[in-house]
């Protein structure tokens, strides 16, 4: 796909757009072996695990996921808000990934005010 070579862990809805364009996705599962074999062949991190509606705590399987990919090593670009962040307080309890790179989609949200990495913002906007 553009000449990357993504997988997808768990995708909640595009299973079917995945399979159509031949992506390799990592099935829901409890155990993180195929996650973690993932990473080993990884460049990058594209975080989209949770948006604005996450409440924690983080439950299982996200848990021992949110770990692995913060052990990684590898560089993180968080989608909106890092994984693990609550919306409007941030990263309580300091469970969250703490990504290079953090996308806002449309408007920053509360909870990313004092995020210190590179920071862009994207999103469609209506001119008046
Ligand atoms: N709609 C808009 O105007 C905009 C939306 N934006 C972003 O788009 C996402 C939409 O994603 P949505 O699926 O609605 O929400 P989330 O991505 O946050 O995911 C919800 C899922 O997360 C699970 N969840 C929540 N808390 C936990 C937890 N503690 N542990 C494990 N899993 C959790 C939740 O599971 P349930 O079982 O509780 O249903 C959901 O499956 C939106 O979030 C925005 O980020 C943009 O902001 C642009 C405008």
């Amino acid at each position: 796909m553009f000449g990357y070579e993504p997988t997808i862990y768990m995708p909640k809805r595009l299973q079917t757009q995945c399979d159509n364009m031949k992506i390799q996705t990592l099935p829901p599962s409890t155990e993180t072996d195929t996650l973690r074999a993932a990473l080993r062949s990884s460049d990058v991190i594209l975080d989209a695990i949770f948006g604005f509606s996450f409440s924690g705590p983080i439950r299982a399987p996200f848990d021992a996921a949110l770990l692995l990919l913060a052990q990684s090593g590898l560089p993180i670009v968080s989608v909106d808000i890092p994984s693990g962040w609550e919306v409007e307080k941030g990263n309580v309890g300091g469970v969250g990934l703490n990504p290079d790179v953090l996308v806002s989609l449309t408007a920053p949200k509360e909870g990313v005010r004092n995020f210190k990495g590179r920071h862009f913002l994207g999103g469609r906007f209506t001119p008046r």
